[in-house]
């Protein structure tokens, strides 16, 4: 019997027992540590001799794992892979599908830390964070699995006499899942799922930061008994395969997470036809976030500093949801300020393959030094406040940072930093807040943290975001609960764990009879 959703429990880490666990499954890892990984192609795994190479970003020294380059060669293999997969899974019916979900979920449950520790290692994540990842991952298979067999139904037409309408779900056909290395096990299990649970092949480039996770999802979904040639897996440089896959005749679909910059590009090359094919390219395209947080004069102080910091702070800011602007009411904003600084100050930095510290390092060099320099500009554009400090001898470690008495135009306050800085602005009323809000080219989340019922209802409306929370900070939705997309140049509002999202790797069909 399959029982209704629920969202995967957190661990507490608080309980010794729990720690003892996470400890011994980071020690397991450590025991796994430089191995080689092969790309897999109509279940075949094929080792190359160009490797990317993905290192422990809290230890650099260390490797993770080498992981095998595709080629262009090994894209055209795994597209033929797939069409031939494609004419067998499209006929299997949503429970079957669904069983291959709901089994693959009960692996990466069973070995919940072990999944974890792999995340502490690939991407740096803090205990708390990897949790939460591998939990996200699990709740997106149980998810997709029940919400494809309830589409699988189709939908409630109207009816005339003699005439008989109906209204159902198909698959497209192959397509291609290209996610960031944030949500190095949630996003890529649930960007992959989602289009295969509808029917659909996918060919999965992991991130080139963190492909050895990615291997550990496609190791699981080929236990659970998924057919062979229905998950291809491509890792390699997206400058030699990106366009390649992105412009592939034969694919139908793009299920993009990651930069503005990369989303955008995808966008505008989907909608190229290329000689002999034969559909148009669906693209979802979820991208970067500038996230705010405003705190009107009615606020409880001590939960806007709390929201503030741990939206800001957590897994070092490395989310798109993160919040890196503090919009405060005039009449609270050096007390706001003031709280968040003391209790930033309680946050642990360290690594996390070591100890369960609060942050750890950011992903890798490209980003150390992109952080550093926007603390540079931050220091010219307003006053440091707090942190500042940064330490790539062993790790790629950004500590906590705040800026005080920015413009709304500051470049700090526009552009999407991904690390852990934060940028506190005045405004002198509900309206100016709003507007400062809303003033960035993104809308993926916000928080409100206000006691007043009018602001909040005017906030409903006029926050154009996406993900809007009132009275908490602007991080970790869960799946179900809170489906999650962007507005603006935040991507294509897919709504990731949600009732819409299946039907993006769909195509809907009527058929009518008359008698
Ligand atoms: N909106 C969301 O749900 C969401 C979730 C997580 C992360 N993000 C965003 O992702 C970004 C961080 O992730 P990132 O650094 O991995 O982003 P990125 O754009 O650098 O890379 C994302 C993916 O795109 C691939 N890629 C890069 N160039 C490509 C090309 N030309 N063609 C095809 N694929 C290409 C990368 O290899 C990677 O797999 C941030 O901007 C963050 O806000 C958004
Ligand atoms: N869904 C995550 C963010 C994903 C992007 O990095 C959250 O809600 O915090």
């Amino acid at each position: 019997m399959v029982l209704p959703f629920k969202h995967e429990p957190f661990t507490d880490f608080t309980v010794e027992e729990n720690r003892k666990d996470y400890q011994a499954a980071l020690a397991k890892v450590k025991g796994e540590l430089g191995k080689d990984y092969p790309l897999v192609i109509n279940g075949e795994k094929i080792y190359t001799d160009d490797k990317l190479v993905s290192v422990n970003p809290s230890n650099k020294k260390e490797v993770v794992g080498q992981v095998s380059k595709a080629t262009q060669q090994h894209i055209e293999e795994a597209f033929s892979s797939s069409k031939e997969a494609f004419k067998e899974w499209k006929t299997w019916s949503a429970e079957d599908r669904a069983r291959v979900l709901y089994r693959a979920a009960a692996i990466v449950r069973r070995r919940k830390h072990e999944f974890s520790a792999w995340l502490s290692y690939d991407a740096g994540k803090p205990w708390d964070q990897a949790d939460g990842d591998t939990a996200e991952g699990i709740d997106f298979l149980e998810y997709y699995a029940r919400h494809m067999v309830e589409l699988e139904q189709g939908k409630p037409l109207a009816d005339r006499p003699n005439e008989d309408n109906k209204y159902f779900y198909q698959p497209m056909g192959p397509g291609v899942v290209i996610p960031p290395w944030n949500f190095a096990f949630a996003i890529v299990c649930g960007t992959t799922v989602a289009p295969i649970v509808a029917g659909n092949p996918v060919l999965l480039k992991p991130s080139e930061n963190t492909p050895v996770i990615a291997y550990k999802l496609v190791e699981v979904l080929e236990e659970a008994g998924l057919p062979k040639g229905v998950l291809n897996f491509v890792p390699g440089d997206p400058a030699e395969i990106g366009d390649y896959l992105v412009d592939h005749k034969d694919t139908h679909f793009i299920n993009f997470t990651g930069s503005r910059a990369t989303g955008v590009r995808i966008f505008e090359r989907a909608t190229k036809i290329q000689d002999g094919q034969t559909h148009l390219k669906r693209v979802v395209a979820e991208m970067g976030g500038k996230d705010t947080i405003i705190v009107d004069e009615s606020a409880d102080l001590d939960l806007a500093a709390e929201s503030i910091v741990h939206s800001a702070f957590g897994f070092s800011g490395q989310k798109c949801s993160a919040c890196s602007r503090a919009v405060i009411h005039e009449s609270v904003y050096d007390e706001v300020i003031k709280k968040s600084v003391e209790l930033t100050k309680t946050l642990t930095v360290g690594n996390p393959t070591e100890d369960n510290v609060y942050m750890a390092s950011v992903v890798n060099q490209k980003q150390f030094d992109k952080i550093k320099d926007y603390i540079e500009v931050g220091k010219q554009e307003g006053e440091l406040v707090f942190g500042g400090e940064t330490d790539d001898s062993k790790g790629f470690f950004v500590h906590p940072t705040i800026f005080k008495d920015l413009d709304p135009q500051a470049r700090i306050m526009q552009e999407e930093i991904f690390g852990p800085v934060v940028a506190f602005a005045k405004a002198k009323d509900f309206d100016e807040l709003l507007d400062i809000a809303n003033n960035t080219e993104y809308g993926l989340t916000g928080a409100v943290i206000s006691n007043n019922r009018e602001n909040l209802n005017r906030a409903q409306t006029e926050f154009l975001v996406g993900n809007l929370y009132f009275n908490r900070g602007c991080t970790a939705a869960i799946v179900g609960y809170q489906p999650f997309g962007g507005f603006k140049m935040s991507g294509t509002d897919s709504k990731a764990g949600g009732p819409d999202y299946l039907q993006h790797f769909l195509n809907a069909k009527v058929v009518t009879e008359r008698f």
